[in-house]
């Protein structure tokens, strides 16, 4: 006998085509993100490797690619309102400091000092920011068309037990290389006397920033091998911070 528990009250049908349509609506929106989001990585791939073959050098690489890379590095800040708004099961936390220690890389470190733009350090974390970004973001697309080629999962959940490491080498040889000129020029920084009586110097900030690599990263790099252990060993594992 059917009753209205099995069948579902009126308002409890209303509720769940409510989260169907928001379901429908969030998939629909996360997949055109992701598909676009792997497309601008990929264009950046191919900038980058057509400019070496054709100049066989890395200077002036940053310069050639640094509009596409500022556009959708600063795009994917809506991560963290995919994360806020519930669609994606991730931290915000997680997820806010990943995308803001890469804002920050571009706008206030490479896109604020000329002179870096050159190191190799800079190549270095945008090759392996690359790489890592096609893997991720076509993990996700496949996975929301529930068509998810195992090298691809293996790649997302592998990769970045070596992609992370090295990211950090070229971010942190980045920063290191700008204080000189950060020092030299004090830029962002403000001197006393002035007129709000607030003193900043860029410079121990971004010592700070260095050194907040330390307690930072190892929180990103456990997340990414319980995440691992989860996907590719099926272990059921508890995030502390969820
Ligand atoms: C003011 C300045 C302050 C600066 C402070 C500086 C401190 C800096 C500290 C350290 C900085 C490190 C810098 C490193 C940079 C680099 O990137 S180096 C290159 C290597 N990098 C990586 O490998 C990145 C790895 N990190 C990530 O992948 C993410 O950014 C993450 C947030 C850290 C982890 O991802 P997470 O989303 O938690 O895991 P997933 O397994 O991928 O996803 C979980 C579930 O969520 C779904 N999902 C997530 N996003 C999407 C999406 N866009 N579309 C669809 N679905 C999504 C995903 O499918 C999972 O769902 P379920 O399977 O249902 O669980």
């Amino acid at each position: 006998m059917a009753s209205g528990e099995e069948d579902g009250t009126v308002e409890e049908k209303e509720t769940n085509n409510k989260k169907r349509t928001k379901g429908a609506i969030a998939t629909a929106w996360l997949t055109f993100y992701n598909i676009a989001m792997t497309a601008g990585w990929l264009v950046l791939a191919v900038a980058m490797a057509r400019y070496y073959l054709q100049k066989g050098t890395h200077k002036g690489l940053y310069k050639n690619i640094a509009r596409t890379l500022k556009f959708f590095q600063t795009f994917a800040l809506l991560e963290v309102g995919h994360c806020a708004i519930g669609i994606v099961r991730t931290s915000v936390i997680v997820t806010g400091v990943q995308v803001c220690s890469r804002i920050f890389m571009v706008w206030f470190i490479t896109n604020s000092i000329r002179q870096i733009q050159n190191e190799e350090s800079v190549i270095l974390f945008v090759v392996v920011w690359t790489i890592t970004e096609i893997t991720r973001y076509s993990f996700y697309t496949f996975n929301l068309l529930n068509h998810l080629p195992y090298f691809i999962k293996w790649a997302r959940y592998n990769l970045f037990i070596v992609m992370y490491p090295l990211g950090v080498i070229g971010e942190l040889l980045t920063i290191h290389a700008a204080l000189p000129y950060v020092r030299r020029s004090g830029m962002y920084s403000l001197r006393l006397p002035n007129k709000y009586n607030v003193s900043f110097d860029y410079y121990y900030f971004l010592i700070i920033v260095m050194l907040s690599y330390i307690p930072l990263f190892p929180q990103l790099f456990f997340h990414m091998l319980r995440q691992r252990r989860r996907v590719l060993h099926g272990e059921i594992v508890v995030e502390k911070d969820e």
